[in-house]
């Protein structure tokens, strides 16, 4: 086919000549692998196929309607500028779900034909896949990687632990790796981030699916009497992940299969990665042979956050977002959302959208009337003791020096603030907030108050310090 040329003629009838039209889209699915990367064409785009041409009409397949909706959203843009660049004339890209008898050119693999690509859940219609293995699997998310993992004291061993398994698969000690530790800690990130690794090099095949998802998959094979491809399947793979595990629990066929699974793929020196919400000996519920299996290799918790490593995940996803996050609106954040990280994400996300949309710059006062419900939901009482702490802490005093008569500026201020924190946020009365402070009387708390405040409303910078411990205490 002629390409890029400047004549209908020819354009037109590059359309009709199927060789041609299958050597432009081998072109723009190179072009597309350099631009998108090694893992997101794995991902996605290897699952398109070229199917049926109509004069000056393309139409891509791909095998269900989801795959369909997420590459036009991402990618349709994309592919018809670089099908116009091969055929200019042309009029229209079309993305469709394959049916059956669809006349389709496949979609080259990544790299070589023996690493396997993960894809969604059902076949490519018609696209003919390398091997029988390509049919089941989910897509990995291509934003859980080690480049944008953030390690720190609670989910070192586990990173470690993982990379290893990326970089030397089923070595001894670390099969099964089994991860464990509580909701929205990064197991699953971890997981994609071993997959992603592996696909790289483009030697192995990788299954990953969550536990309900093989259970779905296996009751729809017995359903359909295809138990026997599905386990041949399953034990094609190299790498075998399951997240979620705890989902068996109850299960008891599924776990068998399960089992066996396992087993047969372990006993062949293939690599098992799982994930669930406890330690294998944990998992009352799960047949005693099977816990026992799994605690056999490299068993590695995720501990809870600590404030450290959310300020950094925090300072992370800042970075990338394009949007000025104030260190101040960070630390805010990782005191008040210490749950788990896709909590505190989730958070992060809405202040960046909510700064994109309104055009205005994250303030420690946006985020509270952005965040109004989430923070609600933290919210709790605060006493006096953690007030005085707090306090102290930030002005580096010592303790003691909330309730000693030293008068000191250095120390009398932050005393000052502690007790006008004490007054906005909790509800003793003066008097008693006066005993905690060494038994001072109820005019000097008072006093104290007013002073406060009209610091605040002079010095911007001693204002935010004082919101910011408040908030903080809030937390
Ligand atoms: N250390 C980290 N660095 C960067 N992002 C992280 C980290 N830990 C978790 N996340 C992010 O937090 C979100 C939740 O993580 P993930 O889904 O991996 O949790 P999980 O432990 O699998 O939770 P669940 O038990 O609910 O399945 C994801 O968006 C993930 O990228």
């Amino acid at each position: 086919m002629t390409i890029g040329v400047d004549d209908d003629e020819s354009a037109f009838s590059g359309l009709h000549n199927g060789k041609g039209l299958e050597e432009s889209w081998l072109r723009i699915c190179a072009r597309l692998k350099d631009e998108v990367g090694e893992v997101e064409y794995r991902t996605w785009l290897t699952k398109i196929a070229l199917g049926p041409v109509d004069d000056d009409e393309i139409t891509l397949l791909l095998p269900t309607r989801f795959l369909r909706d997420w590459v036009r959203s991402q990618y349709g843009d994309r592919l018809s500028d670089l099908w116009h660049q091969e055929v200019p004339f042309l009029r229209r890209v079309e993305l469709q779900v394959a049916r059956a008898g669809d006349p389709v050119a496949p979609t080259p693999p990544a790299s070589r034909p023996s690493a396997q690509p993960p894809v969604e859940d059902s076949p490519p219609a018609r696209a003919p896949a390398p091997d029988s293995r390509s049919d089941l699997v989910t897509a990995l998310d291509s934003r859980f990687t080690f480049d944008t993992f953030v390690v720190g004291k609670p989910n070192e061993f586990a990173y470690a632990c993982a990379r290893r398994v990326a970089e030397k698969p089923s070595s001894a000690g670390f099969n099964p790796l089994f991860l464990y530790g509580g909701v929205g800690l990064g197991k699953t990130h971890l997981m994609h981030a071993i997959g992603a690794e592996l696909l790289k090099t483009g030697q192995v095949s990788v299954a990953y699916m969550s536990a309900e998802k093989f259970m779905y998959r296996f009751i729809a094979a017995i359903r359909s009497q295809s138990t026997i491809e599905f386990k041949e399947q399953l034990r094609s793979v190299d790498v075998l992940m399951i997240d979620d595990l705890q989902f068996l629990i109850g299960k008891d066929n599924t776990q068998e299969e399960f089992f066996h699974t396992f087993n047969a793929l372990v006993d062949a020196g293939r690599q098992i990665v799982v994930s669930a919400d406890k330690s294998p000996s944990d998992l009352s519920g799960l047949e005693d042979r099977l816990r026992t299996r799994l605690g056999c290799g490299m068993v590695a918790d995720i501990h809870a956050t600590t404030f450290e490593l959310r300020i950094s995940i925090l300072e992370s996803k800042a970075a990338t977002s394009g949007v000025v996050v104030p260190a101040k609106v960070l630390e805010f954040l990782a005191h008040k959302i210490t749950s788990n990280v896709r909590e505190l994400e989730g958070a992060l996300n809405r202040l960046i959208a909510h700064a994109n949309l309104f055009g205005r710059p994250v303030t420690l006062e946006a985020t509270q009337d952005v965040l109004h419900d989430i923070l609600k939901a933290h919210d709790r009482r605060v006493t006096i003791e953690e007030i005085q702490k707090k306090v102290a802490e930030h002005w580096n005093i010592r303790l003691t020096d909330m309730s000693s008569a030293r008068r000191a500026r250095n120390v009398a201020r932050p005393r000052q603030v502690a007790m006008y924190l004490a007054k906005q946020l909790t509800s003793r009365s003066l008097p008693e907030i006066g005993r905690k402070f060494g038994n001072r009387d109820h005019t000097t708390v008072m006093h104290a108050v007013s002073r406060v405040s009209e610091l605040m409303e002079r010095d911007a910078a001693f204002a935010e310090d004082v919101e910011l411990l408040r908030r903080m205490l809030e937390s």
